[in-house]
């Protein structure tokens, strides 16, 4: 696979070499355009979920593939990018899915499906949060085989076989996180409700100190708090995040399925 021209700006964080995070990846007019496009979908092509809304672009993902759906050419734009820059991508990123969270809403620890390249690019609109990764139960240590991830995730108390521990990766507004091999199929991840998260085992910490993030518009209404006890206030304004991912399986027509 081809090395993107800009990988030294893909830094992967030290026990955990499969993440990378990209400060300001796109520029605050960049992140205007794409709100606004985000916004001015079609109301039909929002889907709403119990604790959150969301846009599926790129076709149907099965089980088996996807039965494709061209992107926009505001979508294809960034995803030409993100794969260019990256070279991380085996194949055109075909598949887009946008979130739109309240500042009280989050997801679920989850792991993406099997219909996807593991590789997940995700950028990030308007207020920060903060992404959760924990390993799965079956790395937990002295596992009896029945745990379940919901177990591993309440106890807290929780060994883990060797190097994999749960960390988290604050995601401010205009960054790019990749996260892929390991952290894709070791790890779940997912942001917690509640309009404020705590970031002490933040891998990017580094990445956040000089941040323009309070004086950038359009999202003044959240905030970075440096102190002892770090955290992300989310407050008034919504995260949107777009999920890019490649499925490696197209199918031409319904019928091949
Ligand atoms: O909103 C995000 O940053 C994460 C979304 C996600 O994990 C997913 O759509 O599978
Ligand atoms: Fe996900």
């Amino acid at each position: 696979m081809m090395e993107g021209k800009n990988v030294n700006k893909y830094q992967a964080f030290g026990d955990v070499p499969t993440v990378m995070y990209v400060p300001d990846f796109i520029t605050p007019s960049e992140e205007s355009h794409l709100l606004d496009k985000v916004h001015g979908a079609p109301l039909s092509k929002w889907k709403s979920l119990k604790n959150r809304r969301l846009q599926n672009w790129g076709g149907v993902v099965h089980e088996k593939g996807l039965l494709p759906q061209d992107l926009p050419p505001w979508l294809t734009k960034i995803t030409q990018r993100i794969s260019e820059e990256s070279g991380l991508f085996p194949s055109p990123i075909n598949h887009v899915l946008i979130n739109e969270y309240h500042p009280d809403q989050g997801i679920m620890p989850h792991q993406d499906g099997p219909a996807y390249f593991p590789v997940v690019a995700i950028i990030s609109l308007g207020s920060p949060a903060v992404m959760d990764f924990t390993p799965h139960s079956r790395l937990r240590k002295c596992n009896d085989g029945k745990g379940t991830d919901e177990d591993a995730l309440e106890s807290g108390t929780n060994e883990w076989m060797d190097n994999h521990h749960p960390f988290s990766v604050v995601l401010m507004p205009r960054s790019l996180l990749i996260f892929k091999d390991t952290a894709y199929s070791d790890y779940l991840h997912g942001i917690k409700d509640g309009e404020v998260h705590q970031y002490e085992e933040a891998i990017n910490e580094g990445a956040l100190i000089n941040q323009t993030f309070l004086d950038s518009e359009p999202v003044a209404a959240a905030e970075v708090v440096e102190s002892s006890d770090p955290k992300v206030i989310r407050r008034t304004t919504d995260r949107i995040s777009l999920t890019c991912r490649s499925v490696l399986k197209v199918h031409k027509s319904l019928f091949k399925f």
